[in-house]
């Protein structure tokens, strides 16, 4: 696991950015795992503004988000597909039939886990997942207590998580309760992890997913396991890490061809 602790949510922005056009201009056909939250904003801002002003195109990469309410009517303005249209890929050149999230909105809930699963298995897989962190340490919306070894399915989220996602609506009591998420084992399989945390709300969480014991109570912790997680973090974010020295020390030190 690479931790790289920068100055500000714009040079994190700009490092992530670096690497999905490192990926789009060397693959034929990426696979881009896409997250929603704030904290991957910058990121996504970096990359309309590349599309924009320098010609990046990702007419011919695929993306999968991942997850999604459960609920909520199709174009909900909260919807996780809706708001990555509106963030991201109704900015850019990606058709957006090449844009797949959970369908939250099945009338088989049950089986759209594992159909969303082989979507993904049948587009040759994730290269670069990106990834935020809850409060709580769950990624996507793996709450603890989640299996390590999860697949796409159905979970309820904690009282926790829907109020810090409260702010997205009206009120709380239009958060939904369910969500179709993928699961740990489905995030694990994606050839790079790339997880970014801001604001000193997130350092319980960052501290005890990088350094603490792998464990459900934690389901960030389970990407100690992945051979390839880059983990980008400003100073608030790092402040609960106790290896930072090494952390920098390294990063200063990386090879010029390791990319991230
Ligand atoms: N399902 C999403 C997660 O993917 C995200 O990581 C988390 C943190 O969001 P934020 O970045 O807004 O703190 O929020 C939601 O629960």
């Amino acid at each position: 696991m690479e931790i790289v602790i920068l100055k500000s949510a714009d040079e994190i922005a700009t490092v992530v950015g670096d690497a999905i056009e490192d990926l789009l201009r060397t693959h034929e056909a990426p696979v881009l795992g896409l997250a929603t939250g704030s904290s991957p904003l910058p990121v996504y801002r970096e990359l309309v503004r590349r599309h924009t002003e320098e010609g990046l195109s990702l007419a011919h990469a695929r993306a999968f988000l991942l997850d999604e309410y459960v609920g909520l009517p199709h174009g909900h303005p909260e919807s996780y597909r809706e708001v990555i249209r509106r963030e991201l890929t109704g900015l850019v050149d990606i058709d957006e039939s090449r844009v797949q999230g959970p369908d939250g909105g099945s009338d088989d809930i049950a089986s759209a886990g594992p159909r969303y699963d082989e979507a993904i298995r049948a587009a040759g897989g994730v290269d670069l997942q990106l990834l935020g962190i809850g409060s709580d340490g769950h990624i996507a919306f793996n709450e603890p207590g989640s299996s390590l070894a999860s697949r796409t399915r159905l979970k309820t989220l904690t009282e926790q998580t829907r109020q810090d996602n409260a702010r997205f609506f009206d009120h709380v009591d239009d958060v939904p309760y369910h969500v179709l998420t993928q699961g740990l084992g489905t995030i694990m399989e994606a050839r790079h992890l790339v997880l970014v945390a801001t604001g000193a709300g997130k350092a319980e969480a960052v501290a005890a997913m990088v350094e603490g014991p792998v464990s459900q109570l934690c389901p960030g912790s389970v990407t100690q396991m992945h051979p390839h997680v880059t983990v980008l973090l400003d100073e608030d974010a790092a402040a609960g890490l106790r290896l930072t020295d090494y952390y920098r020390h390294a990063y200063a030190h990386k090879p010029a061809w390791q990319g991230l």
